[in-house]
């Protein structure tokens, strides 16, 4: 492990420490919180392509490394840091354009705290800040052969720039037909398992004998792009979904019969006999579970396909005439090299220090307003309203005319 930084730790000891503008010739900058001074900036020693996070505790006079979870942000010239409620960090990045100003460094939420037990560490947790909300993703989940990836693959062809599939990861030896990075991401068992470890999946499950996981990144890539993201995951990972702080629509595809399941699955070729054989007794169980588990919002029966394909267009509102949802229109500048921050309410103003010369618009202000945040490490954390003091004033000028 590495050492802290020396000039810090005078500082630290004497108590000084709280605020977000204690700053090194590193960048790093320190928020006080209890009797710990979360210490963030420069590079991080383990993930150099992350920025660093250390914890000085006042009471034992020691440094504190924690294992550091969730989407990281990388290094820049410096940063500023609000604590924004007991449990949680905003940082702003200097010099960085609107999708990579907002970060949230979480000290103390469920997330945090859930993964302390389990880690048996001290544990903080990055998510990238990200204006607006995505629609809720789609899980899809049902028996081996019951036309789930049929279905989803006839929801993507007609909407493609509407929706977006979570390409999960695998231990299972990929198809003749199929392609690492678009079906699935193949993996190893051991590798698999070191990146469950590292906090990388929002849920894992093993199914007929493989490993199968949906990673944050595969679900936030997605969203990331505007689209809704559609999960094809099994009635574990779906519980597992359920749990997790990612609001969804639940849907299980039920086959009509166990005799029609069996043709289907053996019609695909895909599996050896020994397989099928699996599948076909785990079917019962998901069935089973899919319906009287309570985990899931609809149910779609696959008996006649383009029936059963026109109910989940239904379900999900694409029966009538579709329309995108709207971008968001307001622009943002990109923040200042050097700016401080200050909060009021739930309002963060980030004001440019030096003004930039030989320019017009020397000194810019940015409103962020967190009153609406959703989400969260190990993912996003979404609902983020950006936007210049200028346009803010406006508004107001307008509302009094
Ligand atoms: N929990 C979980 N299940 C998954 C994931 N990806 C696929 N599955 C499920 O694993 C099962 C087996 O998938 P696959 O081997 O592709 O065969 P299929 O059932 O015939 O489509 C299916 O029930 C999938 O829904 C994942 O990321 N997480
Ligand atoms: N309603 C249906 N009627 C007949 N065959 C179907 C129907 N839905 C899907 N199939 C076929 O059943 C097989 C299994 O479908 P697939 O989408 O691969 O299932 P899953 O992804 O749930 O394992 C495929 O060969 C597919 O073409």
């Amino acid at each position: 492990m590495g050492e802290a930084p020396a000039f810090f730790v005078d500082e630290l000891q004497k108590g000084y420490g709280n605020g977000f503008d204690i700053k090194s010739k590193g960048g790093e900058t320190a928020i006080l919180l209890g009797n710990r001074t979360y210490v963030i900036g420069g590079a991080c020693e383990e993930s150099p392509l992350s920025i660093g996070v250390q914890i000085f505790d006042q009471s034992t006079g020691e440094w504190i490394y924690p294992t550091v979870l969730g989407t990281k942000p990388k290094p820049c010239k410096g940063l500023s840091a609000v604590l924004l409620s007991e449990d949680r960090i905003l940082i702003t990045k200097n010099g960085s354009t609107p999708d990579d100003f907002a970060w949230f460094l979480e000290v103390d939420t469920q997330y945090v705290r859930q993964q302390k037990k389990i880690l048996g560490t001290d544990v903080v947790a990055w998510s990238k800040g990200v204006r607006g909300y995505p629609e809720k993703p789609v899980v899809i989940s049902g028996p081996s052969g019951v036309g789930k990836g049929t279905l989803i693959s006839m929801l993507m062809k007609e909407y493609p720039s509407m929706f977006g599939f979570s390409v999960s990861h695998t231990t299972r030896a990929p198809r003749a037909m199929e392609k690492d990075g678009v079906h699935y991401h193949f993996i190893e068992r051991s590798a698999m398992e070191k990146e469950i470890e590292d906090g990388k999946f929002l849920e894992f499950a093993s199914v007929h004998g493989n490993l199968y996981g949906t990673s944050v990144e595969a679900v936030e890539v997605v969203a990331d792009d505007g689209k809704r993201c559609i999960l094809d995951i099994d009635v574990q990972g779906a519980r597992s979904v359920r749990a997790s702080s990612l609001e969804a629509i639940f849907i299980f595809v039920c086959p009509p019969s166990m005799e029609e399941l069996e043709k289907r699955l053996r019609a695909r070729g895909t599996e050896t006999e020994e397989q099928v054989l699996k599948r076909l007794r785990n079917a019962k169980a998901e069935i089973e579970q899919g319906q009287s588990s309570g985990i899931f919002d609809h149910m779609l029966y696959n008996d006649n396909l383009e029936e059963c394909y026109k109910s989940l267009k239904k379900l999900l509102g694409l029966d009538g005439t579709v329309t995108a949802p709207p971008k968001s229109s307001s622009k943002v500048v990109d923040l200042p090299m050097d700016h401080s921050v200050a909060k009021i309410d739930h309002r963060i103003i980030i004001n440019s220090k030096t003004p930039e010369l030989g320019k017009a618009s020397t000194n810019i202000r940015i409103v962020l307003d967190v009153s609406s945040l959703k989400g969260g490490a190990p993912g996003r954390t979404r609902g983020l309203d950006i936007y210049t003091m200028d346009s803010f004033l406006d508004g107001l000028a307008g509302i009094n005319h």
